[in-house]
């Protein structure tokens, strides 16, 4: 009774839930809330880990377009179903935090260091520096101490920062000798990341090619990694072609094949000019930097991986990026260069469409770039393929050669996709496409998709096989 003499509520000694006691109920309640909670924090730490961060541009020019949104990176194919959804949502990914963590490193790496720099002990683990201070140079480029980076980025300031990618944050800076180039300091380089920034330079390195970017030199102090590139002063593809540059985009149809064919020339050189080839593994146009002439640079052979005599390379890791992803490749992690040919097909359709490969703000029968083009070139509608922001249209042959090679890259059959050199030779070519391929598109246009791209437009000649490579020159 309480001192006003009403009854007391009683406490039920069991709950409605399974006859059980109430302190046994709340405590397999409060079980189950812990186990979710664990279950999201699990998932926010993978995905944060593959999540791309939103690009900042700041010092390519005041003229570049920037980019609204993202594409994020796919990247272990061991996470579970939720996590990996989760990876393919459009997010923005506030960078500020990584940045200032990898700042403070970097201070406290200078405190660590003496006045001439390399040969410290890394107290975190790390290697000591693997070249002399008094021998930076290194056959192929440079090795930069992390003085002189920090000399020429004003010590990684803010206005420096060009943008973020998936490894680091990538920073203008000005050596001593005048030169401007771009650092990228790798964050998390500890373990894994380490491993791949000795491959990104042994592979990299020697590479020159008018449509590569080139690796000018690195800077491996205490744990810091750097790599220090040429610097390119156009923007990236990805923000010419879906930033805010209405009503006409400054890629007219010339100037946006001419970025084709030298994407393809890179990539070409990377394949077949090279021994071992060089698979890139990542080709989507915010790896396409642009000079102010609109020449095409790959960039980012953060994820490249030297192939070995055998014919592919099976990775634990698919590391492209979500859209541009080869279907194999994706699904058994098989790689060689067709992946790449696959991804290149996808970057032509978005240089010709000016859409992203998968933009969830269209209907949902736009949404995959690769499903909606060929249900269009199936439905006879490749005219209206071309990006509106196209003043001048291409002519039906220019078209048509384009929309070809584009058939011809995504091919089902991976053994029938071109090679990168004939790819250069089919966008170069006047007179392609061939009569008789013409007549045949005409024929497919009319039938199911699939049967257009599976490989029955023929090969070009035989001859454009013969390894070439002055052509990608
Ligand atoms: N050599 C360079 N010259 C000028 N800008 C560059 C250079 N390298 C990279 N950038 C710019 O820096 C930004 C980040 O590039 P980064 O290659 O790190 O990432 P990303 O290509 O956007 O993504 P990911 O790492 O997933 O490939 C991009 O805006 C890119 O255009």
């Amino acid at each position: 009774m309480t001192p006003s003499g009403n009854a007391m509520p009683e406490i039920p000694n069991k709950t409605p839930l399974m006859g059980l006691k109430v302190y046994i109920a709340i405590g397999v309640l409060l079980l189950i809330v812990v186990a979710i909670v664990l279950l999201i924090f699990i998932c926010i730490r993978r995905n944060r880990r593959s999540t791309k961060r939103r690009m900042r541009v700041k010092h390519s020019s005041g003229t570049i377009p920037l980019v609204s949104k993202e594409i994020v990176e796919v990247k272990d194919l061991d996470l579970t179903q939720d996590c990996e959804q989760a990876e393919l949502k459009i997010e923005n990914v506030d960078t500020k935090k990584k940045k200032e963590e990898a700042q403070a490193e970097v201070k406290v790496d200078i405190g660590r260091r003496g006045k001439g720099g390399g040969g410290e002990t890394d107290v975190s683990g790390g290697n000591r520096s693997e070249v002399p201070v008094d021998d930076p140079n290194i056959g192929w480029g440079r090795w930069y101490s992390l003085n002189e980076l920090e000399l020429a980025t004003h010590e990684f300031a803010d206005q420096n920062v060009i943008g973020e990618g998936g490894y680091g944050i990538v920073y203008r800076g000005v050596l001593q000798d005048g030169s401007v180039v771009a650092v990228k300091n790798l964050l998390n380089n500890k373990g894994q990341a380490e491993k791949e920034f000795k491959v990104e330079v042994e592979a990299i390195g020697k590479v020159r090619h008018k449509n590569l970017v080139g690796l000018v030199g690195y800077c491996a102090e205490g744990a810091r990694r750097m790599l220090v590139y040429e610097y390119v002063d156009n923007g990236n593809l990805e923000q010419w072609l879906h930033g805010d540059v209405r009503p006409v985009s400054p890629l007219t149809w010339d100037i946006r094949m001419r970025i084709a064919i030298g994407t393809a020339k890179g990539l070409a050189y990377l394949h077949e000019g090279l021994e071992p080839k060089v698979v890139h593994r990542d080709v989507k146009s915010s790896n396409i930097l642009l000079d102010r002439k609109w020449n095409a640079k790959v960039s980012d052979f953060g994820l490249a991986k030297l192939l070995g005599p055998e014919k592919s390379y099976v990775t634990t890791r698919v590391m492209g990026t979500f859209g541009y992803v080869a279907p194999e490749y994706a699904s058994t992690g098989m790689l060689n260069e067709a992946s790449d040919v696959y991804s290149f097909g996808v970057l032509l359709m978005e240089i010709i469409t000016g859409r992203s490969p998968i933009d969830y703000s269209r209907a949902p029968g736009e949404m995959n770039l690769v499903d909606w083009f060929k249900g269009m070139i199936s439905s006879r509608r490749s005219d209206e393929l071309v990006d509106p922001l196209i003043e001048i249209h291409p002519s039906p042959r220019s078209l048509k050669r384009a929309l070809l090679v584009c058939l011809r890259c995504i091919d089902s059959e991976v053994t029938k996709r071109p090679k990168m050199g004939q790819i250069v030779h089919m966008l170069e070519a006047d007179d392609f496409p061939y009569r008789s391929e013409l007549r045949i598109v005409r024929e497919k246009e009319n039938v199911p998709s699939q049967s257009v791209v599976s490989g029955k437009v023929s090969y070009p000649p035989r001859h454009v096989e013969s390894v070439d490579r002055s052509r990608w020159r």
